[in-house]
């Protein structure tokens, strides 16, 4: 394996209450473009997670205590030693989940930029002084921290998905456990290990790692002590915990599936919509949650798209992350390759055509081909977050339509469009049903910005000034003064 195994920064132990845990039983943390076991970790249960949650409750006084500028600093530092460590980082995070290492080295940069910007909101809590009913009383509004936050992250982005948890919840003063997925752990505790050498107090962030994922929800959205669940992952699951969270009232974010719909209008920058398309359709093979996953063309540009589009496809390279110049690695595990496979089967089978692709790559690792394929609306494969490297492509004739067609989902996190009439930019990005819109761009994600869905995308936003209070409880004081 790569030169990554020399680096202090790859650990086996999980990390609670300021000490590295080993366990009694491992679970093997494999590399997605060749199989091979890349290192074994200690494989914990609800004992650990919820030694866990206890470490985070009993350092909360202490961490909620300190002084906006004090956290401001810890997290400030924690930022600094991610960036001093970037390339170890990368290297850790293309070696477990397989995205390339340029894709690998932007996320470790973007997840390092919420903790940079939390720790500047940290400074920016505000309450309020209210004009008062009568004058025999004051009204105050005093911002507090939730308390011990629990949360559990993806695979497809290991470090950036949990940086963009912990840098809001510490910066506002609670303390957090987490778990990260059972494919992709080591980039989670890369971060522990730099939160201890930032001076992160013990008990303030913790990592459990277990293959038992259900066990250890039950302990985070069960036990009373934690106050608030953040969850990024698939919508059943997000479902599902926000249900178990509802027995002990605790507040939730929810970050979950998309089924991004890329609008191209006939008065469209072509080339600019076609980069944009392929930005959003292939960055990590297809599998972010707020990849395209329909591409809706007006009729008048439809070949010209499509012409452009494929013989950019086409020039696509795959293979692994550690090599050069390639575009997408490989897909997670071998059960996601089937599902995209089983998606193209469905979509060909209801009468959609494959124009390029539409088979799984060579080699032994989970490769599949970027597919362009020609579909109805209703196809099958536009009901489903497809969560790999593959476009439907529909026609449609007007505005209206596209709109229709657009919002024709469950899901309502991101949309894209693409236009060059104000008024009609205008129009159709008030009708979609998203929380984030990109027009004539489809390089939405940053932190100053509020991610987030509507609809069953889910609950909140990560980032931006209005992230903060997902992690804040507000208390009304009435004071009477007479
Ligand atoms: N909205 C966002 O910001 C965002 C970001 C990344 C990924 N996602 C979504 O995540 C999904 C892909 O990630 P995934 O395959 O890891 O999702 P997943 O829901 O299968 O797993 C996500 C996390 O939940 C854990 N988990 C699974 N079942 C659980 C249970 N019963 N109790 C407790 N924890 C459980 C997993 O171990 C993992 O840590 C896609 O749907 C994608 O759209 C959304
Ligand atoms: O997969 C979901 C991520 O949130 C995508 S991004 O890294 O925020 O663009």
């Amino acid at each position: 394996m790569h030169k990554l195994l020399n680096t202090p920064l790859l650990r086996k132990e999980s990390y609670i209450g300021g000490e590295w845990w080993r366990g009694e039983s491992t679970l093997a943390v494999h590399c997605p473009a060749t199989g091979e076991t890349i290192e074994t970790v200690w494989d914990f249960d609800r004992e650990a997670a919820t030694a866990a949650v206890r470490s985070a409750e009993l350092a909360l006084p202490m961490w909620r205590d300190k002084t906006a500028k004090e956290r401001a600093h810890i997290l400030r530092t924690w930022h600094d030693e991610i960036i001093r460590h970037t390339e170890e980082l990368a290297l850790i995070l293309t070696a477990e989940q397989g995205k390339p290492l340029a894709e690998a080295r932007a996320e470790i940069l973007y997840g390092a930029s919420y903790i940079e910007w939390f720790a500047e909101e940290a400074k920016r809590i505000y309450g309020d002084v209210i004009a008062p009913p009568n004058n025999d009383r004051r009204v105050l509004v005093l911002k507090q921290p939730v308390g011990v936050v629990a949360a559990i992250t993806p695979w497809n982005f290991p470090s950036a998905m949990l940086a963009r948890k912990l840098a809001p919840a510490l910066a506002a003063g609670c303390t957090f456990v987490c778990k990260p997925a059972a494919e992709t752990p080591l980039s989670a505790l890369a971060l522990a290990v730099l939160a201890e050498k930032a001076g992160v107090p013990a008990g303030v962030f913790n990592v459990v790692v277990s293959s038992r994922a259900r066990e250890v929800g039950e302990v985070f959205t069960g036990d009373a002590a934690v106050r608030k669940l953040s969850f990024t992952g698939s919508t059943p699951v997000g479902k599902l915990l926000a249900a178990q969270c509802a027995q002990t009232v605790k507040k939730v974010s929810l970050e979950l599936g998309g089924n991004a719909p890329f609008i191209v209008f006939d008065d469209a920058d072509i080339d600019r919509a076609v980069a944009g398309a392929i930005a959003s359709k292939y960055r990590n093979a297809g599998q972010t949650c707020i990849c395209t996953n329909r591409i809706l063309v007006q009729d008048a540009v439809y070949d010209k798209f499509i012409e452009k589009y494929c013989a950019r496809v086409a020039e696509l390279k795959i293979g692994s992350g550690f090599e050069d110049g390639v575009d997408l690695g490989p897909m997670i595990t071998a059960d996601a390759v089937g599902k995209v496979a089983r998606l193209v089967g469905e979509a060909c089978a209801a009468g959609g055509r494959i124009l390029i692709g539409g088979k799984r790559g060579n080699g032994n690792g989970n490769f599949y081909l970027p597919t362009v394929l020609e579909v109805a609306a209703e196809s099958p494969i536009c009901r489903e977050e497809i969560f790999g490297p593959v476009s439907p492509v529909i026609r449609f004739v007007n505005d209206q339509e596209a709109v229709s067609i657009a919002n024709d989902t469950p899901y309502g996190l991101a949309a894209y469009m693409y236009s060059r009439d104000l008024g009609r930019i205008w129009r159709v990005a008030e009708q979609l049903e998203y929380g984030m819109v990109g027009i004539n761009e489809s390089g939405i994600s940053n932190e100053m910005a509020p991610f987030g869905g509507v609809k069953e995308s889910g609950i909140g936003r990560e980032g931006s000034k209005y992230g903060l209070d997902d992690y804040l409880e507000t208390k009304y004081l009435c004071m009477g003064i007479s």
